[in-house]
């Protein structure tokens, strides 16, 4: 047992008090940086530690892998290895999807079911509005996927949803979603919103197995409560009803999920379940200065529902003033955010990976991308393309699926012809009829077609089933030679590790070739590299025994969300949507484009709750930073391809003015760089002197220096002082200067505002 001084250390009374809380539920309530997430990994080293719990009955419910892996690192460390090892800590989704591998059996459920991601979802969503003769253009897809998701998300299954079905849409809705789960089942596959429902359906309908898990689990923690949807709930109530041991942490003003169904009625609804809850509040800040906690709280406390009123209060001091800027439009807004960051890295106080820019929308990361590569810095956008969506990868993936549930129809049709092997849209349909009709998989219509093919061989008198004979042989030949390579694929993966059966497989496939042929020798191999960057990961499954290996695998990839691929040891700029930016923390952040329209978002406009939502996202934004806040709006912006003027957000104007620094116009304007001529020309309003290269080797020359040694300055905090060098740095001034009592200190000209006294 470790002691418990060193898992108290570093705590303050009142989160010593929750740490240390006796066993029964626990709710902690407390504003951003306080340190729930901190109490919460404490809590559960406490529990081993002090309360000798074994960790095989611990469940930690946290926000992200990431954040699952970082308590089992904290807690490794605290309690030294292999105690972590014992617990189960995930998302819900992941800790759903190993319940339900293990008890799925129960539910009639194959357990090596798939799990379908936000891409594949949508193509069985198109599937369905083709089944249902509807057209997609009347009929978004994602609008109908999304307003079943919410259902799945309340509880509410597909004959409910038809019951109550009012107006046209919703009963477009509840035919598509009979139909959407009709498809799930037959490819004995489940969408991440059926991760929770058929867990919440397994402790309802066999209560000898929820017996089961509330014995093994008899401590639950769960973090951003404030966000948990209905099913979450209910199925952290299932399995704590016996025990009372819940432990779970929040802060309403941080609730952004309610377009998910996230209700922050949970937290009430948690005194209520557990009348003899203690309720524990924290209330210092650890993570943000005054400047920066002044600004957040002046824009929620303008919300419009009653909150509880916290003051947020830090020792961390007062801190610089949150800096407003503006940009002339969304390039120059992201030129400024890149200008900003190249100078507080030449500064040295900061480096890349300190940096975080967030927005409101994804669309608005391409001008941010665009500034970040001029500038050469180096980035990482969570949530964009990733690996694993990319084609190929998807393409392996599909072909590693169907080695372990060849009733995934989704990855059957996504490889059918990939490689080319002669099997054309018209067959695929023709397939896909034949099983619709049937009702059975595609691969079981595959081995029907086969089981006749050679029937009419063997008896050539008499007639040949009928729903054969209108198959070209060509066709057919070339279906069958697909299904031998799929039922191969079933026969290796018994006896081959996941890496020798990938070796085995993309070979068998023609991967390679495949890919050279379709996009050339160079592009292909950089592409047949990241199949080779997926081989990789496959050693890490490889102590597994054989038989789940494959299946780990695949599960893991499924549920690695966008946030996990924040790779923390890159040291990179992370642009981040508000959203995903949740329990995260950076010394540096830049908000963009805060205007009527982004922030609060135009879906808002007439929605007081909505609008309240959108307080919470700039909240949240808000409270990431550590050291320095940015607000930056632009005069116009294009959205949609029209370009207009935008109204800077109401949530600027919340603030009291003496709480932010607004950016000299001209200042920023002289000091910013500008990527070249037209960037310049597209900019009317600012009649700066020659445009700014970042990179010194442009027409225009650099900047020139405006301060030299023996000048006398003068600077807000140092006070006076004498210039004693100055040079150009990245296009910007650096100037070195004396300070009278205060030493020599390096600044940027365009940063620390400097002022020429005298003379
Ligand atoms: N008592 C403490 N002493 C020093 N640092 C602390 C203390 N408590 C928390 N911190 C630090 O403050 C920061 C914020 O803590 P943490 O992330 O746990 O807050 P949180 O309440 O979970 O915030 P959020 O609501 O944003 O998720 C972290 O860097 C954490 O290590
Ligand atoms: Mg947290």
């Amino acid at each position: 047992m470790t002691d418990a001084s060193t898992i108290l250390d570093g705590l303050n009374p009142a989160q010593r008090q929750a740490v240390t809380a006796a066993p029964g539920p626990v709710l902690v309530l407390a504003g951003p940086g306080s340190g729930k997430t901190r109490v919460l990994t404490r809590r559960v080293a406490y529990l081993i530690g002090v309360h000798g719990v074994d960790p095989h009955h611990i469940l930690a419910v946290t926000f992200t892998n990431k954040a699952a892996r970082e308590m089992r690192d904290r807690l490794e460390k605290l309690l030294g290895p292999g105690e972590a090892a014992a617990l189960t800590v995930g998302t819900f989704h992941s800790i759903c999807a190993r319940f339900l591998r293990r008890d799925s059996i129960h539910l009639g459920r194959e357990r090596d079911f798939a799990i379908y991601d936000t891409d594949d979802q949508l193509r069985v969503m198109k599937r369905v509005l083709r089944d249902l003769n509807l057209d997609e253009k009347k009929h978004a897809p994602r609008a109908i996927h999304a307003a079943i998701s919410r259902a799945k998300n309340e509880l509410i299954d597909p004959d409910a949803y038809s019951r109550h079905a009012h107006s046209y849409f919703e009963e477009v809705v509840a035919r598509c979603f009979a139909r959407y789960q009709e498809l799930l089942r037959g490819a004995n596959a489940l969408d991440f919103d059926d991760l929770l429902v058929e867990t919440v359906r397994l402790f309802e309908e066999h209560p000898a197995v929820l017996e089961r898990y509330q014995e093994r689990y008899g401590f639950l923690l769960a973090d951003e409560y404030q966000d948990t949807n209905r099913a979450q709930y209910v199925l952290l109530k299932q399995l704590a009803s016996r025990h009372h041991n819940i432990f779970v942490v929040g802060d309403e003003d941080q609730s952004v999920y309610a377009f998910r169904g996230a209700d922050i009625r949970n937290i009430l609804s948690f005194e209520r379940d557990y009348p003899e809850a203690q309720v524990i509040l924290l209330e210092q800040n650890y993570r943000s200065t005054q400047a920066i906690l002044d600004v957040a709280q002046a824009v929620i406390n303008r919300s419009a529902q009653r909150r509880r009123d916290k003051r947020l209060w830090t020792r961390n001091g007062e801190g610089v003033l949150v800096q407003v800027i503006e940009g002339y439009d969304q390039d120059e807004e992201a030129q400024l955010v890149a200008g900003e960051i190249a100078r507080l890295i030449a500064g040295g106080a900061y480096q890349p990976g300190d940096i975080a820019i967030m927005y409101r929308t994804n669309a608005q990361s391409r001008a941010i991308e665009e500034a970040l590569i001029a500038r050469q810095a180096p980035y990482i956008i969570v949530g964009g393309t990733r690996f694993y969506e990319r084609k190929e990868i998807k393409d392996a993936l599909a072909y590693l699926r169907l080695a372990l549930n060849p009733f995934d129809d989704i990855s059957l049709s996504r490889v059918l012809n990939w490689p080319a092997r002669g099997i054309g849209q018209r067959t695929q349909e023709d397939l896909e009829r034949r099983a619709g009709a049937a009702a059975v998989p595609l691969y079981v219509m595959l081995h029907t077609l086969a089981a006749n093919a050679e029937a009419a061989a063997d008896q050539t008198t008499s007639p040949a089933p009928a729903r054969t004979g209108e198959m070209p042989s060509r066709a057919r030949n070339a279906l069958l030679g697909f299904l031998t390579l799929i039922d191969e694929s079933l026969d290796r993966r018994q006896t081959l590790s996941l890496g020798a059966l990938m070796d085995w497989l993309f070979e068998r496939v023609g991967f390679r070739e495949a890919l050279r042929r379709e996009y050339g020798d160079e592009e292909g191999d950089d592409r047949w590299n990241n199949v080779m960057e997926l081989r990789n990961v496959a050693e890490q499954y490889a102590d597994l025994p054989l038989a789940s290996q494959l299946s780990t695998f695949l599960e893991e990839v499924a549920l690695v969300s966008d946030i996990d691929t924040l790779q923390e040891e890159r040291n990179a700029v992370t642009c981040i949507t508000l959203h995903q930016a949740k329990g995260l923390e950076f010394p540096v952040v830049f908000l963009v484009g805060l205007e009527e329209g982004l922030l609060p978002h135009a879906r808002s406009a007439d929605d007081r709750d909505a609008l309240d939502e959108e307080r919470r996202l700039f909240y949240v934004g808000a409270t990431r930073a550590k050291e320095r806040l940015y607000l930056l709006h632009a005069f116009r912006r294009a959205t949609y391809g029209r370009t207009e003027i935008a109204t800077p957000s109401r949530f600027l104007h919340d603030i009291p003015p003496d709480l932010l620094q607004r950016a000299p116009k001209r200042g920023y304007a002289a000091a910013q760089m500008v990527t070249g001529r037209a960037a310049a020309l597209r900019n009317p309003r600012r009649n700066q002197a020659a445009p700014v290269s970042p990179h010194s080797a442009a027409p225009d020359g650099p900047r020139a220096i405006s301060f030299f040694a023996g000048q006398k300055v003068h600077h807000a905090q140092f006070g006076e002082g004498i210039v004693v060098s100055s040079k150009l740095v990245e296009g910007d001034e650096e100037v070195t200067v004396a300070f009278v009592g205060k030493g020599v200190k390096r600044l940027l000209a365009s940063f620390a505002n400097l002022q020429h006294v005298g003379e």
